[in-house]
């Protein structure tokens, strides 16, 4: 097992930041974590990394994580600000510097999309092209196990795809990879397996697929009306059931059969609607549900549907 946690703790004063956390990754596979702010996730990746000492064991290659071979490992931490006043190109060389070898640099800032401002100072980046120079860092020892903590945030919709395929490479190369992130399409599409936190402990666990089928309840269509009141009343009416959610008017538990029923039951009524969406539920529904953020929801997955 590449990375390993049991049992793990970690307090800093009255605050409990991780209240038992165990998890297992192996070689090769993309393991998310995602969570509510505060949940955890940075301090499970500074206690997988060795950079705070938790109660409990975690194994990083076998090894306590402080006696890690450097060389193996690749860390992005979600606060990292290199030094401003070195380019793209100067700041990857620098990072390379530190390790007995280190890949080419500007294969490196190719990678992550830099190729182009490789001469422009950190300082001058946008903030998503300071992402990415960040996530080259992470990348230039051509790590075993790479552990990026919001790897994403701030970088634009290509770049994030760009980020995407790079994680997806390297472990297809047999890297391993751990990710937060609060993006559940990142989650959903990069992850093989992703562990939801929150309070410091580990909600769910499970493939994006297996999460969204365990709990992310029945298929659902979501109705775009200007008289949302009315095209509630209506549905109210002939039957529907609605998912709890106080921006948006959506119907749970349609059938694909059933879409017309929700049609119908708005043209009888005389209420004009600009859209009906079918849909699945993804990643994002079964993280609203299981962290209890769900608007109106009382947290407990089982009876969301019920109400
Ligand atoms: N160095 C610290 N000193 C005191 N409290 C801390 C410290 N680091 C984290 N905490 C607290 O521990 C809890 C977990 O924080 P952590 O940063 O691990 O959460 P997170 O899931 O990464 O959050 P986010 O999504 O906002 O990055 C929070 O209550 C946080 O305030």
């Amino acid at each position: 097992m590449t990375i390993r946690a049991s049992d793990v703790r970690r307090a800093y004063g009255g605050t409990v930041a991780l209240d038992g956390v165990s998890l297992a990754v192996e070689a090769g596979e993309v393991y998310g974590l995602i969570g509510p702010n505060g949940a955890g996730k940075t301090t499970l990746v500074r206690a997988l990394t060795g950079t705070t000492e938790p109660e409990g064991e975690v194994e990083l290659l076998g090894r306590d994580p402080a006696d890690a071979d450097p060389q193996l490992v690749g860390l992005l931490p979600q606060e990292f600000s290199p030094p401003e006043r070195l380019t793209a190109r100067e700041l990857v060389d620098y990072y390379g510097g530190l390790y007995d070898e280190a890949r080419d640099t500007d294969a490196v800032l190719a990678d992550v999309g830099l190729a182009d401002a490789a001469d422009t100072y950190y300082e001058n980046l946008s903030g998503g092209q300071k992402r990415r120079a960040c996530v080259a860092t992470a990348l230039v020892n051509d790590p075993e196990v790479l552990f990026l903590d919001e790897p994403t945030t701030g970088i634009d919709p290509q770049g994030r795809r760009d980020v995407w395929g790079l994680v997806e490479s390297l472990a297809d190369a047999g890297a391993t990879v751990l990710v937060t992130t609060h993006y559940m399409e990142e989650a959903e599409r990069l992850c093989d397996r992703v562990g939801l936190l929150a309070d410091g402990r580990m909600v769910a666990e499970g493939s994006p697929r297996d999460l969204v089928s365990e709990y992310g309840g029945a298929p659902r269509v979501e109705v775009r009306a200007a008289d949302v009141a009315a095209a509630r009343a209506a549905l109210e009416s002939a039957g529907f059931a609605f998912v709890p959610d106080e921006r948006r008017l959506v119907v749970d538990d349609v059938a694909p059969e059933d879409v017309g029923g929700v049609a119908d039951a708005l043209a009888d009524a005389g209420v004009e609607y600009d859209g009906l969406l079918w849909r699945q539920p993804d990643l994002e529904e079964v993280y609203l549900q299981l962290s209890g953020q769900a608007v109106g929801t009382g947290g407990d997955p089982r009876e969301v549907n019920s109400e």
